[in-house]
């Protein structure tokens, strides 16, 4: 199969032929459905505490567009339904190509223009490759926030400031390293979806603690179309690079929430 993608030849319905996985009873994204979730009033608040990176890229890998440090620096994610320490490890994007589409997953049905995902891994394994391939919905924790068009992030801005700087797959740029990833964040990580599920892309692992928060970060539409403007692995413009919902079969989908 050529690499994987999110085009007619290579996306979601060719996956399950290198990742059997992708048929799995713990597959993400899902549709959040309101009407379904269960409020767990033992969830903690989340904390979240990045420090800023020295060196870090911002790169286009063919499929996302992400911010990738050379190495961990203690930047790290504890508390709500994570019973360890999770070290960062990356954040990335998934968008459409018109704001009635773009995120992974849904609410009541209801697609975001953009989802951005801060991925973390659980530090009782020796690396992130471990803890993906560790076994069990606790390897890896991932935040999820949805994107609205709206006003301008400011705190994003470094970032999509340099996507005209990685419009074509296989390129990066450092990231300056004032960069204040803590900025990006809402400054109380409260009102939160969580499930276990798994990678959204291949390898498709079924690895992930899912923490989707209801409260939509927004973007500026020129934030918005710079994303539009990026180049995948095809020569193709990158936007539609979201994987479509999957079953939920018999797991519960908590909130932090009532
Ligand atoms: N979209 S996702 O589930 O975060 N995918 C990945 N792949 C590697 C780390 O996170
Ligand atoms: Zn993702």
């Amino acid at each position: 199969m050529a690499p994987w993608g999110y085009e007619k030849d290579n996306g979601p319905a060719h996956w399950h032929k290198d990742c059997p996985i992708a048929n799995g009873k713990n597959q993400s994204p899902i549709d959040l459905i309101n009407g379904e979730v269960k409020y767990d009033s033992g969830l903690k608040p989340l904390t979240a505490k990045y420090v800023p990176f020295s060196d870090a890229k911002f790169l286009n890998n063919g499929h996302s567009v992400q911010f990738q440090p050379s190495a961990g620096n203690g930047s790290e994610l504890t508390g709500g339904p994570l019973a360890v320490k999770y070290n960062f490890e990356q954040f990335h994007f998934h968008w459409g190509n018109n704001d009635t589409e773009g995120s992974e997953h849904r609410v009541d049905g209801k697609m975001y223009p953009a989802e951005l995902h801060f991925v973390h891994w659980n530090s009782t394994n020796p690396s992130f490759k471990d803890a993906v391939g560790s076994g069990g919905p606790n390897g890896l924790a991932v935040l999820g926030f949805f994107l609205k068009v709206g006003a301008e992030n400011a705190a994003l801005k470094p970032i999509t400031d340099l996507i005209p700087k990685v419009k074509d797959a296989g390129t990066s740029v450092t990231v300056p390293s004032n960069f204040d990833m803590q900025a990006i964040l809402p400054a109380t990580l409260t009102d939160y979806y969580t499930y276990d599920g798994s990678l959204t892309t291949p390898p498709l692992a079924e690895c992930v603690k899912w923490i989707v928060f209801k409260q939509p970060l927004e973007v500026s539409a020129a934030q918005m179309e710079a994303f539009r403007s990026v180049i995948n692995r095809d020569g193709k413009p990158m936007g539609g690079n979201y994987r479509p919902p999957c079953p939920l079969h018999d797991r519960a989908v908590k909130t932090s929430f009532k």
